[in-house]
C-alpha cells in the first residue's frame, strides 16, 4: 500500500520524574516535506524524535511511520537516522563503518556513493576516533543515508560544523529532498529552518506552539522592531507604552519589539532624545521568539 504520510504523532506524552518532557504532541508529515523542528533548549525536540523512532516509549499515544510502528519502518530501510550522539565504533574506520552498517540493510546504497554525498570521500580510511566534532556529523549523515530510506530523521545534524560545512552539508541534503526523501531535522539555527525547511514546527515546554511556513510563521507575528540610541532612557516607561512587547538595552541602545511601531515611533521623538532609529519587520527570530513568550504566557494564566 502507498501513502502519502510519513509521520503521524497521536496525542503523544512523556514524562521524565517530574519534567513534562512532551505534553501532547499531534503531528501528521506528508512525504517529501522537509520539516524543522525548533525550540529552545528542554522544549522536548529530541524526545518526540525519539518516540518517532521506537527509541522511547511514549507514555501516552501512539506513533506511526508509513503506516506501521517505528521499529518496523527502520527494519523496513524507510528511515535514516543521524542522532546528536551514538552510532560510531570509535576504532573503526569510516569505510568501515559504512560497510557495517550497509550490511544491515537489504538494499544499501554503495559505500563510495555515501561518502561522496556526505562529501568525505578523503575520510574513508580515517579512524572514527581522530575526527572532528563536524567531521564525525558528516559520517552520521553518510550512516543515515545508506538505507536509502524515505525519511531521514536529523537531530540537530550540523551542531560542531563551520560555515563552510553546513553550507556543504545542506546542499547533500537538498540532494536528497531533490529525490523526494522527506526529511525531519530539530535544530536552533534559525536560518537553517528559514532557508531549508518547507514547514517549521515551533515546540516550548513539550507542546506545539506555531506549524506553519517560515512565512507564515513570520507573518503571524506582525509588529516591528525599533532599534534606536537613546541616552538616559527610561526603560519602564518605555516598556509600558501600548503597543510595546519587550525592551531591551545594548548600552544606550534600545531594542523595542512592537505590535505598533508607528505609535511607539511617534512618542520616541516627541519624547525622548532617541537618534539613529532603524525600524525592521519581524524575521523568523522575532517570530520564534514572540511566539515562545505568548505561550509562556498562555500557560502561566493557565496554571494561575
Ligand atoms: N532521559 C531523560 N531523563 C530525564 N530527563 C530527560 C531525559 N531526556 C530528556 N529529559 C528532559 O526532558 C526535557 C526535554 O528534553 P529534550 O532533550 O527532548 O529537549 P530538546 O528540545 O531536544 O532540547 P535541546 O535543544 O537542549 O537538545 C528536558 O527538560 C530534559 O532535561
Amino acid at each position: 500500500m502507498t501513502t502519502t504520510t510519513a509521520v503521524t504523532l497521536n496525542g503523544v506524552t512523556k514524562r521524565y520524574g517530574e519534567v513534562q518532557a512532551v505534553a501532547g504532541v499531534d503531528l501528521t508529515i506528508r512525504s517529501g516535506e522537509v520539516v524543522a523542528l525548533l525550540g529552545p533548549n528542554g522544549a522536548g525536540k529530541s524526545t518526540t524524535l525519539e518516540m518517532l523512532l521506537g527509541l522511547v516509549r511514549p507514555d501516552q499515544g501512539t506513533v506511526q511511520v508509513y503506516g506501521a510502528s517505528p521499529t518496523d519502518a527502520i527494519a523496513a530501510g524507510q528511515v535514516g537516522v543521524m542522532l546528536q550522539s551514538g552510532g560510531i565504533i570509535e576504532d573503526a574506520k569510516v569505510g568501515e563503518l559504512l560497510n557495517l552498517v550497509g550490511g544491515l540493510h537489504h538494499d544499501p546504497l554503495p559505500v563510495s556513493d555515501a561518502l561522496q554525498c556526505a562529501g568525505i570521500e578523503d575520510l574513508a580510511n580515517r579512524k572514527m576516533k581522530g575526527l572532528s566534532g563536524g567531521q564525525k556529523q558528516r559520517v552520521r549523515f553518510a550512516m543515515a543515508i545508506i538505507p536509502q530510506p524515505d525519511l531521514i530523521v536529523l537531530d540537530e545534524p550540523t551542531t560542531g560544523m563551520d560555515v563552510e560545512s553546513r553550507r556543504d552539508f545542506w546542499a547533500s541534503m537538498h540532494a536528497e529532498t531533490a529525490r523526494g526523501r522527506t526529511v525531519l531535522f530539530a535544530t536552533h539555527y534559525l536560518e537553517e529552518a528559514d532557508s531549508y525547511a518547507d514547514r517549521v514546527v515551533l515546540m516550548r515546554h513539550g507542546r506545539i506552539v506555531a506549524d506553519g511556513t517560515a512565512a507564515q510563521i513570520k507573518a503571524g507575528v506582525s509588529g516591528r522592531t525599533i532599534r534606536a540610541t537613546v541616552p538616559g532612557a527610561d526603560l519602564a516607561t518605555l516598556a509600558s507604552l501600548p503597543g510595546v512587547r519587550t525592551v531591551e538595552t545594548r548600552g544606550d541602545v534600545v531594542l523595542l519589539q512592537c505590535a505598533d511601531s508607528d505609535d511607539t515611533l511617534r512618542y520616541l521623538l516627541t519624547s525622548t532624545p532617541a537618534h539613529d532609529i532603524e525600524v525592521t519587520s519581524a524575521d523568523l527570530e522575532d517570530a520564534v521568539l514572540a511566539l515562545s513568550t505568548e505561550a509562556l504566557s498562555a500557560e502561566e494564566e493557565t496554571l494561575t
